[in-house]
């Protein structure tokens, strides 16, 4: 039997536990993806899908349950320790990349794990320019022609295009999606989607995606997930998730739920 991508047991978060504050934000989550299973994250706001995605990537540490990726059980394991295993690209366009290095340093980088030590020690080869002009070729924008340009001087959509190279580079067991075309015109997110599933289903690496996108959350992946409270409410494989409309997913989740969606973006996209 394959060993899943990730294993999510029992997870529980509380914020503020044992305060008048207290809110118990994860409620015996149970998730298991596949390897290669992209899947996408839709729920109201205040649903818990930050709070996954962060106890997954181990921003959030876990008050209960377990967390493995890869079989390896990493619960307890600082975000550094992880990052061998996970790639994580957020909203701004400007957090993945270092904009005063130009786009053949960013990608060096990339290659060296993040490491600045092997980053200065070994320095760029010219098998490493190979492979970074081939994958910039894919996004079909342009961008093999600009590995010299500051990253710093391109949009944020061409930004946000090469940070996913950065996160794929190294074919991580888990490429986390954080709102990643959220801060992007409506065209430039279309491109930005469009490669995420070439990069993601040509590489088959297993992607948790956030969206407030319902329109994206239908399109894009092979699974579809809706919290709702903390409680994950909604699981459609690719096949129940396909010829599904927008008002198909908002009926199906006020019938799990038993509530209206309450979330102002996924009304709005
Ligand atoms: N650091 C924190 N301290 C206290 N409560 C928090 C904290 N982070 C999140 N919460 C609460 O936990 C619940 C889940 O929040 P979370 O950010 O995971 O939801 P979300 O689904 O990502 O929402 P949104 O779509 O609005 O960003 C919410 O009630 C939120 O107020």
């Amino acid at each position: 039997m394959t060993t899943p991508a990730l294993e999510v047991h029992k997870l529980n978060q509380w914020f503020e536990k044992g305060t008048p504050n207290e809110n118990h934000a994860l409620k015996d989550v149970e998730l298991t993806l596949q390897p290669g299973e992209f899947v996408t994250i839709i729920g109201g706001n205040g649903a818990g899908k930050s709070t996954l995605l962060n106890s997954v990537a181990g921003s959030l540490q876990v008050t209960q349950g377990q967390i493995k990726i890869a079989g390896k059980d990493v619960t307890y394991q600082s975000v550094a320790k992880r990052a061998n295993l996970i790639s994580r690209v957020f909203q701004d366009p400007r957090s993945g990349t270092a904009p005063l290095l130009t786009v053949k340093e960013n990608l060096a980088l990339a290659l060296k794990r993040g490491s600045w030590r092997n980053f200065w020690r070994r320095g760029v080869k010219r098998d490493d320019l190979a492979l970074m002009k081939e994958k910039l070729a894919s996004l079909n924008l342009g961008l093999e022609d600009r590995l010299d340009t500051d990253i710093g001087l391109l949009s944020g959509g061409q930004r946000q295009a090469i940070t996913l190279l950065m996160a794929t580079i190294n074919l991580p067991e888990l490429l986390l999606l954080d709102e990643h075309t959220a801060a992007l015109d409506p065209a430039t997110s279309a491109t930005v989607m469009d490669l995420t599933q070439q990069i993601v289903s040509a590489q088959h690496i297993t992607t948790l995606m956030i969206t407030h996108n319902m329109q994206d959350a239908l399109k894009y992946g092979t699974r579809l997930i809706m919290l709702d409270h903390g409680r994950i409410v909604v699981d459609l494989p690719a096949e129940k998730k396909r010829g599904l409309t927008i008002p198909d997913l908002l009926a199906l989740f006020k019938e799990q739920s038993g509530e209206e969606m309450n979330d102002d973006a996924v009304l709005l996209s």
